[in-house]
């Protein structure tokens, strides 16, 4: 069999810019890209895609009516494809055992049983979404408890390594694709028709080919490891506040270690993005079922230390505020979980922003890209508040950053999208109360050159001695005690 037509189940950040970037790539491939949600499927086919990602409209409409396709026929998708990719979400299961730290498979399993009712002849079924280890043995059993004996298929894993806000360029030039098969002959051949895809623009030493279970455990690790290098250089900024030292100094020097390297080592105000809480919390719950607690708590004690940085920054606020916030109007740049993206889901904002709410402050917020709908979702939320109708009258949004800084007691930095070192910060300063304060998570602004405009400025793993000068000089007086 030489695949001729893929169909992918989920049109989300990974089904859309993967699927778009082979139809690209193979145009002897017919790509259909199926999803239940009409407003998703509608948005592909529009001029304003659902999702932002640099590069992704010019592939899109390079490839989109041609051999790429967007619709929510989900049956016609299946029936025609040889190989079906699964890209529906797998997030963290909110009620039922494994409550807050398994993955919840249900879209996953309502895919393979959609495919087990209306598929025909041979199809490859390939695990693109992030699953526990063995799901594909789940969907191999769903599959063959439910098929009609003209009907066969072989499970693949194929976990997907893209990061938002570069999916493309991730796609183009991965640092590896990983298949997971079967070890059968049937096995073997699904493999090699899913790497011929892939080596249409992919060179074969990067296709990695392991066990299914490898696979769905590599995936895992993966985001493990590179969440464990946040959480651990947070922690160590943690230490610089409270020492002296400077952060970017140690990540600096730590990364030139080549067994370690630079990469990943950059301080913030937590990690965030749809990915990395979950599938640690997974981690954890499949160590906890695998009676492996050592393992468990190792891995827990990533997302704690993240939560620990989130809140650390948001009492660093409040304490430098001259520990009350309320009434004060805060302007908050930045609300996506990391620059390039307009994506919120556990962006780091949300929960410094519910901290600062919570103790009464006006925040006043600006983001390129996030929808004012998507921040008024977050905010509201019942995971972040009780009161969503009192949240409801502390926060506006804003499409200026300048009007959003006017009349502020300070800015906070969120997110670490370029434009925001571009901005005219002296503007902003007077148009602010004063003292002005600014507050970077991102450690991504020129600190020098805003202490010396005259902003009282604050940042992750660093303290300024001209801070301190200006305290004993009375010019300003932050309420918190530190003695380096
Ligand atoms: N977002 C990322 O950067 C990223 C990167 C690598 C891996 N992943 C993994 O990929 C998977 C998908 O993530 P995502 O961010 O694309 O999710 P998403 O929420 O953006 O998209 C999932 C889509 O699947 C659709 N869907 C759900 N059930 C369906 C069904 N039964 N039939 C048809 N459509 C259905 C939803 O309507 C939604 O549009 C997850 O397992 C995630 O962990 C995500
Ligand atoms: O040195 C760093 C690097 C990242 N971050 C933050 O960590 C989060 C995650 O960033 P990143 O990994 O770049 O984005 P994601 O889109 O979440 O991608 C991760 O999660 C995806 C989903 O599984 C995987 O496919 C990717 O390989 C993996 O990088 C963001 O809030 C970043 O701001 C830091 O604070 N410091």
């Amino acid at each position: 069999m030489v695949v001729k037509n893929v169909c992918c189940i989920g049109a989300g950040y990974v089904g859309g810019p993967t699927c778009s970037v082979i139809a690209w790539k193979c145009p002897d491939i017919k790509v259909h890209v199926v999803d239940k949600s009409e407003m998703r499927i509608k948005q592909w086919n529009s001029d304003k895609l659902p999702i932002y990602e640099p590069g992704l409209d010019d592939v899109v409409k390079e490839c989109r009516g041609k051999n790429l396709f967007f619709s929510c026929d989900i049956e016609k998708g299946i029936k025609e494809a040889d190989l079906i990719f699964i890209s529906v979400n797998t997030p963290t299961k909110t009620f039922g055992i494994g409550k807050g730290r398994a993955a919840d498979l249900k879209f996953v399993e309502a895919c393979a049983r959609k495919i087990a009712e209306v598929a025909e002849g041979h199809k490859i079924v390939v695990e693109k979404s992030t699953v526990p280890v063995r799901a594909a043995e789940s969907i191999s059993h769903i599959l063959s408890a439910n098929t009609r004996p003209d009907v066969s298929f072989q499970v693949l894993s194929n976990p997907e390594f893209l990061a938002e806000g570069t999916a493309v360029t991730n796609l183009l030039y991965p640092d590896r694709v990983l298949i997971g098969g079967e070890e059968s002959a049937g096995g073997d051949e699904a493999v090699a028709e899913l790497m011929w895809i892939y080596t249409h623009w992919v060179p074969k030493e990067k296709i990695v080919t392991t066990s299914t279970w490898s696979s769905e455990l590599s995936k895992l690790a993966s985001n493990a490891f590179l969440a464990q290098r946040v959480s651990s250089i947070n922690a160590i900024s943690a230490v610089c506040e409270a020492t002296g030292a400077d952060v970017s100094q140690v990540a600096a020097a730590v990364g030139l270690d080549s067994r370690i390297g630079p990469n990943f080592l950059q301080a913030s105000v937590g990690f965030g993005g749809s990915c990395f809480q979950k599938d640690l919390l997974n981690l954890v719950y499949i160590a906890e079922c695998l009676n492996l607690p050592e393992v468990a708590m190792y891995w827990q004690q990533v997302t704690d230390m993240n939560e620990y940085q989130r809140t650390r920054f948001a009492k660093r606020i409040v304490e430098c505020l001259f520990n009350t916030v309320t009434d004060k109007t805060l302007a908050v740049f930045g609300f996506a979980f990391k620059k390039n993206t307009g994506d919120t889901r556990e962006s780091p904002a949300i929960y410094v922003c519910s901290h600062l709410l919570e103790e009464g402050a006006r925040l006043n917020i600006y983001d390129p890209k996030v929808e004012p709908k998507q921040i008024e979702h977050d905010l509201t939320s019942s995971s972040v508040t009780d009161d969503p109708e009192r949240v409801q009258t502390l926060f506006s949004t804003y499409s200026d950053p300048y009007e959003a800084a006017k009349d502020a007691h300070a800015i906070v930095v969120l997110t670490d999208w370029d434009e925001f070192k571009n901005f005219d910060y002296k503007k902003m300063l007077d148009s602010m109360k004063r003292p002005a304060f600014i507050f970077d998570g991102r450690k991504m602004l020129d600190h020098s050159a805003l202490i010396k405009l005259g902003f009282h400025t604050e940042t992750v793993g660093k303290r300024f001695a001209r801070n301190a000068l200006l305290r004993a000089s009375g010019e300003h007086f932050p309420a918190f005690s530190w003695t380096p």
